[in-house]
């Protein structure tokens, strides 16, 4: 996403077609897609953010700060999975949440998918980035570079997963890396 602001310009349009106040991101770095929906959300929204590496985080800090946003932002320095767990652990988060935004480890990516789709309403989305994987999902292994193949097997493994799981529906834009848009269903 840091690097692709058509896949950004979407997400803007889709928090605000949601009418989006609260929403989870699983995955942070220097907080691109975080100032961005931060932005996006009305100033009473809320981000629960989640990433173990709080440097990263605060590099971008300033920005946030200087946007004027970071009342909007709950930073939690840890690994995603044991978050989501608590959220879950209080029944009043339960389809709490309008939108998530996952773009963090793949092979974890069914993971978060389980959790998330108990905390997003329904008629909420997630949205997944990198499902293409540079375009290698469309290649035969043989043609992808080594250090990809591993990435690959995992979003192929997601995507497949998803394409398949009956309380959503699904969209795979070809933009930036890759964004599945899945809507909670039931
Ligand atoms: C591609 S970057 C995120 C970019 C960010 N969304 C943006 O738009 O700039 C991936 C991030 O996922 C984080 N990450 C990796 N494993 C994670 C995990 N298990 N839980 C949460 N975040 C994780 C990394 O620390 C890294 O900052």
């Amino acid at each position: 996403m840091g690097t692709a602001p058509d896949a950004g310009q979407l997400m803007a349009i889709l928090l605000k077609l949601l009418n989006a106040k609260k929403t989870i991101e699983v995955g942070v770095f220097t907080g691109y897609s975080l100032l961005l929906t931060a932005l996006t959300i009305p100033h009473d929204g809320k981000i629960i953010a989640m990433d173990p590496d709080r440097k990263a985080y605060e590099v971008g800090l300033p920005s946030i700060k200087k946007a004027g946003v970071e009342h909007k932002i709950d930073y939690i320095e840890s690994q995603a999975l044991p978050v989501l767990d608590k959220l879950l652990e209080n029944p009043s988060n339960d389809g709490n949440f309008d939108f998530a935004y996952v773009d963090a480890d793949k092979g974890n990516y069914w993971n978060y998918h389980e959790r998330l789709i108990k905390l997003i309403k329904i008629g909420g989305l997630i949205i997944y980035d990198n499902t293409l994987w540079g375009g290698t999902v469309a290649l035969p292994e043989e043609l992808v570079p080594g250090p990809k193949r591993k990435i690959r097997q995992e979003a192929l493994a997601f995507n497949k997963a998803i394409s398949s799981d009956s309380r959503v529906e699904i969209s795979l834009v070809s933009i930036g890396d890759g964004f599945t848009i899945c809507r909670r269903t039931h």
